[in-house]
């Protein structure tokens, strides 16, 4: 199949669609939640972006802002630590007002064999995308609760959720417990008026995401590649974008419980999205991690905390 350019998307809700709302979006010094967060200022939001690399988060917010200068603020935060979560939502609440919405982005992730991944590494991608999201869903409910709020959890998962993905088996398995918890909670707490969806987006390129999941020559999978995409092309930040912006909105509030695809039917054409890479040897995947753990030591050199 030959590659198809994204077509140009432009924005088809009101700039002011997202007028009063207060969003936090995990993970938003890097990749998508840095891109989208932009987006969502330029609809009206005013945002708060976490994650443990400070500069990065500082660079993201002055990106983000230019059209809105003070729209958006910066906490370093590893969210595997609840102390740590919950202490930064109390400065938020505190210094800024309640939020609105809770964006759970922040995500971990390489290919790996599973037999060879240590307890340490299982843990490193588990405890980000499960135990993160969950702290992260709940200190922000818990005040909603408290305050009488109504609030909107949305979380960035993959469509592993429905099919499993061979390579990256700590990732599909957490991101499979948070669709389990968006199901969950929003039967739990539309009671209380707190709306819990997911997106579950296709490939869209970013500089980590691709340092992690096609490090070397050897490892280029469907995955990551365009040709087993029925639509030809990889997503856009604006596609993402909308249907995020449409989902933070009131436009729909009786939606709730959700984990929506986007991916260009890739799922529906072949869903074992890694399960090529079983042909890789020894060595191929001896330098796959020593890659990898590389473009890791690049980051973990750069973080505030964590
Ligand atoms: C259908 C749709 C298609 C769609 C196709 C696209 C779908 C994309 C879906 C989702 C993509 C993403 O989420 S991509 C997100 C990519 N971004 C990130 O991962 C950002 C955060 N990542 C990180 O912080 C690091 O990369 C990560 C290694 C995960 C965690 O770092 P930490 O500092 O917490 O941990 P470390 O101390 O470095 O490592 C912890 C342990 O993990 C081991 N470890 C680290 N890297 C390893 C590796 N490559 N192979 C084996 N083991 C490894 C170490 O040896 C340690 O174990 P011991 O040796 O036992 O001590
Ligand atoms: N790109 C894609 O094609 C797809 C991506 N997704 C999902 O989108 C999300 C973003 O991915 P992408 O932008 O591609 O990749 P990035 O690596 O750029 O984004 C991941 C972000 O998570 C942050 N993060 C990681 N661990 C922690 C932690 N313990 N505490 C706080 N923040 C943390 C990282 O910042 P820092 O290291 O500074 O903490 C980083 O900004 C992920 O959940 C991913 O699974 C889903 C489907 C497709």
């Amino acid at each position: 199949m030959t590659a198809q350019s994204a077509p140009q998307a432009p924005s088809p809700f009101a700039s002011h669609a997202l007028a009063g709302k207060r969003v936090l979006v995990t993970g938003g010094g890097s990749g998508l939640g840095r891109a989208l967060a932009g987006h969502l200022v330029a609809h009206g939001a005013d945002v708060h972006l976490w994650g443990r690399r400070e500069g990065m988060l500082r660079e993201a917010a002055q990106e983000a802002a230019a059209g809105r200068p003070g729209s958006v603020h910066v906490a370093t935060v590893d969210i595997r630590r609840s102390d740590q979560v919950d202490e930064a939502m109390g400065a938020i609440w505190a210094e800024h007002g309640p939020l609105t919405s809770v964006f759970n982005n922040a995500g971990a992730n390489f290919i790996a064999r599973t037999e060879d991944l240590s307890p340490r590494a299982f843990e490193a991608v588990t405890s980000t995308i499960m135990d993160g999201s969950y702290f992260t869903s709940t200190a922000a409910a818990r005040r909603w609760i408290a305050d009488g709020l109504p609030g909107s959890i949305l979380s960035n998962l993959t469509t592993w959720v429905w099919t499993g993905s061979a390579f990256v088996v700590p990732a599909a398995m957490a991101k499979a417990a948070v669709h389990a918890m968006t199901m969950s909670l929003a039967a739990e707490w539309a009671r209380h008026r707190i709306r819990v969806n997911a997106v579950a987006p296709g490939p869209i390129p970013t500089d980590y995401a691709w340092a992690m999941l096609n490090p070397t020559d050897k490892s280029s999978s469907g995955a990551t590649q365009t040709d087993r995409i029925p639509a030809g092309r990889t997503g856009t930040v604006a596609e993402l974008a909308h249907l995020v912006i449409f989902l933070l909105s009131d436009a729909c509030a009786y939606l709730t419980g959700q984990t929506i695809a986007m991916d260009g039917g890739q799922m529906l054409a072949g869903p074992g999205t890694f399960a090529e890479l079983a042909k890789l040897t020894d060595a191929d995947w001896a330098e796959i991690r020593a890659q990898s753990k590389a473009a890791s030591a690049v980051s973990a050199a750069q973080r505030a905390v964590g």
